[in-house]
């Protein structure tokens, strides 16, 4: 398994017939790490749908290495190795942390939940407590572990730090680093802290009202303030 580049060329894309996404353009270079930023409603979430299958694509591709993501339905693009972690941290509540962590395995085998533990030794220690029981970090552990599980070339994680306390942060944001290094995932963030996305990342991509507005590497965005104050406004 090793990761995957994505190529989506003039992708037009919303809910029904509304149109959210016009003409998107972006380049990810195989174990890339880039993050998709902008202010609330400006699409972010969409484009995750959408690369995912879970929209309606109005025109445009999404080349997934070779592979046409568009001709393939939603189970299709997730065995073809896309991982999506939502935002709602989608977890059974009533599932303990290791049957939770079960239901990602695919067709591994039950040891690959030692993967997980490593990655996230908080887990370990709540392997026994039930979803519902855990806080919203190891929520964010649970959902983002059992993704990795399924062993996805190209990660996307959309805003997986939100609500969350900085020490767990912290350890979210290692973890992501810790698995773009390994080569064997293209990673996709969407954040609304700066200075994560900033530390992450290489390169960043701006949407605005479902457009590309910007994007360049992480160095080049954080020496224009004025970008970032007309893309991204205050409070960043
Ligand atoms: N299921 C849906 N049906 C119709 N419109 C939707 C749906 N989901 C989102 N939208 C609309 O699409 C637009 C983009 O929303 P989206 O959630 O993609 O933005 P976002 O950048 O991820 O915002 P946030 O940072 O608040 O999560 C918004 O105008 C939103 O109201």
């Amino acid at each position: 398994m090793s990761a995957a580049s994505l190529n989506i060329t003039g992708l037009t894309a919303g809910y029904s017939q509304t149109r959210i996404l016009e003409g998107i353009d972006l380049s990810v270079p195989a174990g890339g790490k880039i993050a998709i930023l902008g202010r609330n409603g400006m699409g972010k979430t969409t484009l995750f749908a959408t690369i995912a299958g879970q929209t309606r694509r109005h025109a445009g591709q999404i080349m997934m290495d070779d592979t046409d993501l568009t001709a393939l339905d939603g189970a299709a693009r997730a065995r073809a190795g896309l991982g999506l972690v939502p935002q709602n941290r989608a977890i059974f509540r009533s599932l303990t942390v290791e049957e939770n962590l079960a239901t990602g395995l695919k067709d591994r085998p039950r040891s690959a939940i030692d993967e997980a533990y490593a990655l996230f030794p908080r887990l370990a220690e709540r392997r026994r407590n039930m979803g519902g029981q855990l806080s919203g970090g190891e929520q964010q552990m649970l959902t983002t572990a059992r993704t990795i599980l399924g062993q996805p070339r190209l990660l996307m994680l959309d805003e997986p730090l939100e609500g969350l306390a900085p020490v767990i942060c912290d350890a979210l944001m290692e973890a992501f680093t810790q698995l773009a290094a390994s080569g064997q995932m293209t990673i996709l963030l969407v954040e609304q802290r700066l200075k994560a996305a900033f530390d992450f990342a290489d390169h960043i991509v701006i949407l605005e009202r479902g457009q590309v507005a910007w994007q360049g590497t992480s160095d080049a965005l954080q020496s224009d303030p004025a970008t970032v104050e007309r893309l991204l406004g205050v409070g960043h």
